[in-house]
């Protein structure tokens, strides 16, 4: 009997046929990626391309079933295919073992070729370039996502319905500087000091410390007590250039754990609510240490003594010390290593460091297996989520192959938060103020290397009605403004609007009744012709099509107006004319959440509307 006939039976003649002619791409090959894949190749997709720029990780293995120890550091994508082929042998499968951002490889064409695309991934960059890139080449994408017990699937079609980018997401969690630096708590506040402050600070300077935030600092931390933190940041650094001498582990110990507590306890106002720290004194724990093995490293469920970190604070930063000697290139002065938590030189040293502060400050201890989830800001992954998840993934995309978005639903597998542990929530449409969603979209292709942005301006100009009065912003940049015309003869790629990027256009002018185009998505593809000599360059920039742009009121852009910080172009919706950037996007996001909080109470959880219903497999 053909594999076939049972898809027949249990899905219909009509979408099994559909299915077998899909070819579709799935974009992550790890937790649910594993999963996904079995169903699709099981369900009988008739062409499946698989993306995953990761190698096989011992750690991966208790869940992701498709690899087993022998592929460990072997492509993901490859050994997926390999694993899964075996399941259906009618399926063809392509791998890849890159980045799904790699333009050179993955360009809108090709995201064209596929019905729909499926997102198994674990980080927000990827997850939103590919919502651009399926927004921009209009196909279909399933979003999915899990954390611990929880999950969801998101069925994302175009201008239908919301898109990834429509509602903002949660930003990584920050701490209050002098919380970390001063006033410790509780046990992720020491851990975050030891790894992002301590073992950034000896060993890798250029991590940013992006989860110390000084503007959420309360008025008891006056300026006074800033300038001590900043002194003893500098007594740190100088430190370094001593992390080779046989002496520094008793030199770092002393300046972390005595003299930097002895001049908190010195502040006498910080302590008069708090249980006041106890400065440590090394020769004296040198002393009380004899006998301990340093073999503790290895039990990872025990809470160490002080005595027994003390023993390992010393063990792993004479690890690092042999690693950077051993590493040693005059010629390199910023030599690192960066903090990593299957990196157990690194692992030790912040689980010994964090916890000799946390009974520094009388707070509980945690293992080296505990203290490893949370600096590795980590939730357990569960199987069985991911499971659940690539299954709901494959049952929402029959909706879409038979064209039934009204049917498609927003799905939740929360299964401690609500009576229900699968909600399904009716897919709504766009957010109008989405830089992704609410945007005209087009494809320009033009020889990059000779375009000069005054040709691009002309055409610009020309086709699309827009006045002098324009922003043109690439990759996050401002590369054009009526009032910033310095790039005018340089060709455009020299300013980045090169294949494969998106070049964002603003009308900053408004018309008689104070409405101006929404933005312009212009997908970039360069075309190493130039057209013939007589025809002049403009003509031979090329637009796969010219929309029609529509109108916003102006009123609308003073809500939102701001220009991209750091290449983040979520905020990029009004010009920067209209309104100077005075607001930071975090006052953006955050009063966009206000707009959302009727559907999210204080946790995030999400509460249904009325019309909310059980996911129904139909
Ligand atoms: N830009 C990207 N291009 C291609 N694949 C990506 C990209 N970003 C992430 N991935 C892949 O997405 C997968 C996500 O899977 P998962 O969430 O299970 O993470 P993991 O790295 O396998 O496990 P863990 O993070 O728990 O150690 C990973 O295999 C990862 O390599
Ligand atoms: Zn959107």
């Amino acid at each position: 009997m053909s594999r076939e006939s049972p898809y027949s039976r249990s899905l219909g003649k009509s979408l099994a046929d559909t299915i077998k002619n899909s070819k579709v791409l799935m974009v992550g090959a790890g937790g649910i990626g594993c999963e996904l894949l079995k169903n699709l190749a099981l369900t009988g997709f008739g062409e499946i391309h698989i993306v995953d720029l990761d190698t096989v990780d011992l750690s991966n293995l208790n869940r992701q079933f498709l690899f087993n120890r022998s592929h460990i550091k072997k492509s993901k994508a490859l050994v997926a295919k390999e694993t899964a082929s075996k399941f259906n042998p009618h399926v063809k499968m392509v791998a890849y073992h890159s980045n799904i951002k790699d333009t050179t490889l993955f360009d809108i064409d090709w995201f064209k070729s596929f019905k729909i695309v499926f997102n198994a991934l674990d980080n927000l960059d990827a997850r939103r370039y590919v919502n651009k890139m399926c927004m921009a080449a209009e196909v279909p994408l399933i979003e999915s996502g899990t954390t611990g017990y929880n999950g969801q699937v998101q069925v994302i079609c175009g201008t239908k319905t919301e898109c990834y980018d429509c509602k903002p997401k949660a930003t990584p969690k920050v701490y209050p500087v002098c919380t970390i630096r001063s006033t410790p708590s509780q046990i992720v506040h020491c851990v975050v000091w030891a790894k992002s402050f301590l073992f950034a600070q000896l060993f890798d300077q250029t991590e940013e410390t992006s989860q110390f935030d000084e503007s959420m600092d309360n008025v008891e931390n006056n300026e006074e007590d800033l300038k001590t933190l900043k002194q003893e940041e500098n007594e740190l650094k100088s430190l370094r250039d001593s992390i080779l001498d046989s002496n520094a582990a008793q030199l770092i110990f002393n300046k972390v754990f005595k003299t930097d507590i002895d001049r908190l306890l010195s502040m006498d106002t910080m302590w008069k609510t708090r249980t006041k720290p106890t400065a440590l004194d090394y020769n004296i724990l040198q002393e009380s240490t004899k006998g301990i093995s340093r073999n503790i490293i290895n039990n990872d469920q025990k809470k160490w003594s002080l005595q027994e970190c003390f023993v390992v604070f010393k063990d792993s930063l004479h690890r690092l010390q042999t690693r950077l000697k051993f590493d040693l290139n005059p010629a390199d002065s910023l030599q690192t290593i960066s903090f990593d938590k299957d990196d157990d030189d690194t692992l030790d040293f912040v689980v010994a460091a964090s916890n000799i502060r946390s009974i520094i400050f009388s707070i509980e201890t945690k293992s080296k297996f505990d203290t490893k989830q949370i600096a590795g800001n980590i939730i357990p992954a569960i199987a069985t989520t991911n499971a659940i998840v690539a299954g709901i993934c494959v049952l929402e995309s029959f909706k879409v192959l038979k064209n039934d978005i009204e049917k498609a639903r927003f799905v939740f597998l929360t299964p401690k938060h609500h009576d229900k542990v699968l909600t399904a929530t009716k897919l709504q449409p766009p957010n109008p103020d989405c830089p992704v969603s609410s945007v005209a979209r087009s494809t320009i292709s033009m020889n990059t290397q000779i375009i000069q942005l005054r040709d691009l301006l002309q055409s610009l100009k020309t086709n699309f009605n827009y006045t002098d009065e324009i922003c043109l912003i690439s990759d996050g940049k401002l590369v054009y403004d009526i009032d910033f015309d310095d790039n005018l003869d340089r060709p455009v790629k020299d300013l980045g609007i090169a294949d494969g990027t998106f070049l964002t256009v603003i009308d900053e002018a408004e018309d008689g009744d104070g409405k101006s185009f929404i933005n312009l998505e212009l997908y970039i593809k360069h075309n190493p012709a130039i057209g013939s000599p007589d025809s002049g360059l403009i003509s031979s920039i090329k637009f796969s099509h010219i929309p029609i742009i529509p109108k916003r009121n102006s009123d609308n852009l003073n809500d939102d107006v701001i220009i991209a910080v750091n290449g983040d172009e979520r905020n990029i919706v009004g010009s920067s004319k209209r309104k100077a950037p005075e607001s930071t996007p975090e006052l953006v996001e955050s009063s966009k959440k206000l707009k959302l909080s009727e559907k999210e109470d204080k946790d995030g959880a999400i509460i249904l509307d009325d019309d909310d219903e059980i996911i129904s497999f139909d």
